[in-house]
């Protein structure tokens, strides 16, 4: 693995960074950290709060520095948020902190695995596979630019895809 002994994990709203992060850590026996979970914890209130007080932006802001702290720590794997890749600082970091590894998943997936739940604030502006759709059209791209391994999670069992991962190190 490459230095600093981090693993982080890109890819889009459902590719199951979050599922499978939990797993890989414990195969790999680092920390796990998800940077969703550290902006709702150092604020106090949840994702979709932040976005209607303070907009997309004022939560990019915050994920940034989210990224920028955790991504300096030594020996964890991170799911990051599904956007965190939009900030060109936040992609440089993560390309020279850690492996970075892209969950790629199609769009079919992505919707059935976002079905439940109301806690992803971009999925309530409109169609959510129209909004997945554009979202993958500017994003994959910039989650291929890091990555250093793309693994696909279509179809794919989360034990599976973490299995896959951590043979591929
Ligand atoms: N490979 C998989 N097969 C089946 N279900 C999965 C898989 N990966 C994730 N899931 C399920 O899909 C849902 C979304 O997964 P998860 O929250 O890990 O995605 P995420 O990439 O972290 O998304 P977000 O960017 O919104 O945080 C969860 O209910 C999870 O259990
Ligand atoms: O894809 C996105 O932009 C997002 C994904 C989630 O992980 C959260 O970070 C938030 O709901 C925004
Ligand atoms: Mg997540």
């Amino acid at each position: 693995m490459k230095k600093p002994n981090n693993l982080f994990l890109v890819g889009p709203m459902g590719a199951g960074k979050s599922a499978v992060g939990r797993q890989l850590a414990k195969l790999l026996h680092l920390e796990f950290v998800d940077s969703d979970d550290e902006i709702e914890e150092r604020t106090g209130v949840d994702i979709p709060f932040i976005f209607e007080k303070e907009g997309e932006e004022g939560f990019r802001k915050r994920e940034a520095k989210v990224i920028d702290d955790l991504s300096q720590r030594e020996g964890i794997v991170m799911a990051t948020g599904g956007g965190a890749i939009l900030d060109s600082q936040s992609r440089n970091r993560l390309g020279a902190r850690g492996f970075v590894v892209y969950l790629y998943t199609s769009v079919d997936q992505q919707r059935e695995r976002t079905q439940r739940g109301r806690e992803r604030p971009l999925l309530e502006k409109g169609e959510p596979r129209e909004v997945l759709e554009s979202l993958m059209a500017t994003r994959d791209p910039l989650y291929r630019e890091i990555a250093d391994l793309v693994v696909t999670t279509d179809g794919r069992r989360v034990q599976t895809v973490a299995k896959e991962i951590h043979s591929a190190l």
